[in-house]
């Protein structure tokens, strides 16, 4: 069955409890390989594929370096996908309290929704309110991280790698002296 899809402006017009829309974004994980416990939030962990976490960290590092990659593989654990839930006849059922979820709504909820660290139960409770998915070309522009004192207009793919550099030499240097002293205290 086709997804139906809504204006994220649409969305955010729910937002009171006579009518209250939430949006909470599933993650979209490649089952493939090696999976490693990941931490979503504070109390709560996912069990995500290896191939992400490195794409994850890869992206981390190449941001403080101030470089842009132009692929990371097609995997993310941040490629919501943003599902629309109605919950206005679940307001005052929600064990959680209604106001929470009017709070919640006009806005992504994910991050609410998991601090929370809902049950499998709740999770399969969902359900019952999904009435589509944001469509993405709606949703508004997040600023990307840009670290303050590198620009991030250099491109790992086009060769420039003069700014790893800056940071993989002292580290070669450290390692080498490191392995200078152990060698020369074992003489
Ligand atoms: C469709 C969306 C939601 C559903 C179906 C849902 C369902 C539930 C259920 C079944 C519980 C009982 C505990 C559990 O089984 O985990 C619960 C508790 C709770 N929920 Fe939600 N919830 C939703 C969204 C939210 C959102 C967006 C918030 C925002 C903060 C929230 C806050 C809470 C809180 C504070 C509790 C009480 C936790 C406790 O007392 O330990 N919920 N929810």
């Amino acid at each position: 069955m086709a997804v139906e899809l809504h204006d994220f402006e649409e969305v955010v017009k729910h937002d009171r409890s006579g009518d209250c829309w939430l949006i909470i974004s599933g993650k979209v994980w490649s089952s493939k390989g090696l999976f490693v416990l990941w931490r979503a939030s504070t109390n709560v962990f996912h069990l995500v594929p290896a191939i992400v976490v490195i794409h994850e960290l890869r992206n981390v590092v190449a941001c403080h370096l101030g470089v842009k990659l132009t692929s990371n593989g097609g995997h993310s654990i941040s490629a919501p996908v943003h599902k629309v839930y109605n919950v206005t006849a679940f307001l005052e059922e929600h064990p959680g309290g209604d106001e929470v979820l009017v709070n919640a709504s006009g806005k992504d909820a994910t991050d609410d929704f998991e601090d929370v660290g809902h049950s499998d139960d709740a999770r399969e409770k969902m359900k019952e309110f999904y009435i589509g998915e944001i469509d993405k070309s709606t949703l508004p522009v997040k600023q990307s991280y840009t670290p303050p004192s590198l620009s991030s207009t250099s491109n790992l793919d086009s060769g420039d790698s003069s700014k790893i550099l800056l940071y993989i030499v002292p580290l070669l240097i450290l390692a080498v002296a490191f392995l200078l002293r152990f060698y020369s205290k074992n003489e």
